[in-house]
């Protein structure tokens, strides 16, 4: 693609100002086999989701998978669509327009929150040029996935980076890579389940099912399996349970080769043989529900389970846009943006601090320039 250092990613006359950018995994555009075909396209096509030489992927790519998986996936969409379009999408949508508020509560500063997607739509060099547009000169970068991984996390910094790469004006940026043991992410999680605990009763296990990579990729070097294990441990203390009574698993593989385990099927094949009955399921990387919870988790996961022979299966919905969830998210970003006027909380719009009289001194400068 021809490098372009386009002009004028701000408008003469629009103050500068802070911009959030909330950034998810990606949906396809409607439930049907074209949508999805596209969609899985632009993300199996990444060399961060698999890593295989092009000469050798490409042609399973276009001659298997692409020829196959559409249609079948297309149905399991078909399934979790609703009115608004993608639960991943809509549940976005309401959250970035949440946490804009709540930092508003906080802050007198102006912060844009927006979001984007990795794959698909909104995409996220659009939603950047366009914050550009509207002068945003300072720019936190947040994926939700809360656990790191090379996959989903450095592809986000990629697609970041390849956008601003054609930039000739890029902001002041910072990128949170992850927040696994956040302390009000694990807050989040564990009064969600006590929540669910106190409406429903407790299982006799609580079953937290991450998304799983190739487990080569953990060889090489990526901690999202660690992340992962973290991220367990704090929620199992704070819910004072043992070890028995939690268990991690992995879920959604695909392909052939070895993923992290165990796999999450497994293990609900399992569980009734060991007398467990009742199972309650978490995905406490998933930040918004999706297919990989709506459908597989809580429609396909639990008919396996039930007819292994359990009795009980319940789905213990994500964080979605929930209070908690908001709150965690905003207390991340004002902290992640100390430092910047706009997010520091001794700024207020009668005593700018130094830092922005500066930074306004420069915009003045690039005001004055003729067009
Ligand atoms: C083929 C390799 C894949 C890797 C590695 C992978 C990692 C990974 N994914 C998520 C979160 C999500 N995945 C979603 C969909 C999805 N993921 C894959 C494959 C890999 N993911 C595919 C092919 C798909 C498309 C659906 C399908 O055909 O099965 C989604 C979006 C779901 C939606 O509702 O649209 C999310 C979210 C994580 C966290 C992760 C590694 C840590
Ligand atoms: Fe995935
Ligand atoms: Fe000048």
């Amino acid at each position: 693609m021809p490098r372009y250092f386009g002009q004028a990613p701000h408008r003469h006359g629009s103050e500068p100002s802070a911009g959030v950018l909330l950034v998810n995994l990606g949906t396809p555009g409607g439930p049907d086999k074209r949508s999805v075909r596209r969609y899985l396209a632009q993300f199996l096509s990444d060399p961060r989701i698999v890593e295989l030489p092009g000469k050798l992927w490409k042609p399973i790519l276009h001659g298997v998978i692409l020829r196959v998986r559409p249609a079948r996936s297309a149905a399991l969409y078909a399934k979790i669509w609703t009115p608004e379009g993608s639960p991943l999408q809509t549940g976005m949508a309401t959250l970035s327009t949440r946490v804009q508020e709540a930092l508003k509560v906080q802050r007198p500063g102006p912060i844009q929150v927006r979001y984007a997607m990795r794959y698909g739509e909104p995409a996220i060099g659009k939603v950047l040029r366009e914050m550009a547009a509207s002068g945003v000169r300072r720019l936190l970068v947040l994926p939700l996935f809360p656990q790191y991984s090379g996959t989903t996390t450095a592809s986000v910094f990629d697609a970041v980076g390849a956008e601003l790469s054609r930039w000739r004006w890029v902001p002041e940026l910072r990128f949170v890579a992850d927040y696994p043991t956040e302390v009000r992410y694990i807050e989040a999680l564990a009064r969600s389940v006590e929540a669910y605990w106190q409406r429903h009763g407790r299982a006799q296990r609580l079953l937290l099912s991450y998304h799983g990579i190739p487990e080569k990729y953990f060889r090489k070097g990526d901690p999202y399996f660690c992340q992962c294990q973290a991220t367990a441990r704090r929620l199992r203390e704070r819910l004072d349970l043992s070890e028995d009574e939690l268990i991690v698993s992995f879920q959604s593989r695909v392909g052939r080769q070895s993923w992290l385990k165990p796999y999450t099927e497994a293990v609900l094949q399992s569980l009734p043989g060991e007398g467990v009955r009742h199972v309650q399921v978490l995905c406490p990387g998933f930040s918004i529900d999706c297919l990989e919870t709506l459908e597989e988790i809580a429609l396909t996961n639990h008919a396996r389970f039930l007819r292994a022979g359990g009795e009980r299966f319940d789905y213990i919905p994500a964080l979605n846009s929930g209070d908690d969830h908001v709150a965690a998210l905003a207390e991340l970003i004002l902290r992640q943006g100390q430092g910047w006027a706009e997010f520091d909380p001794a700024w207020d719009a009668g005593r700018a601090s130094a830092q922005q009289i500066a930074s306004r001194a420069r915009y003045e400068h690039v005001r004055g320039e003729p067009r």
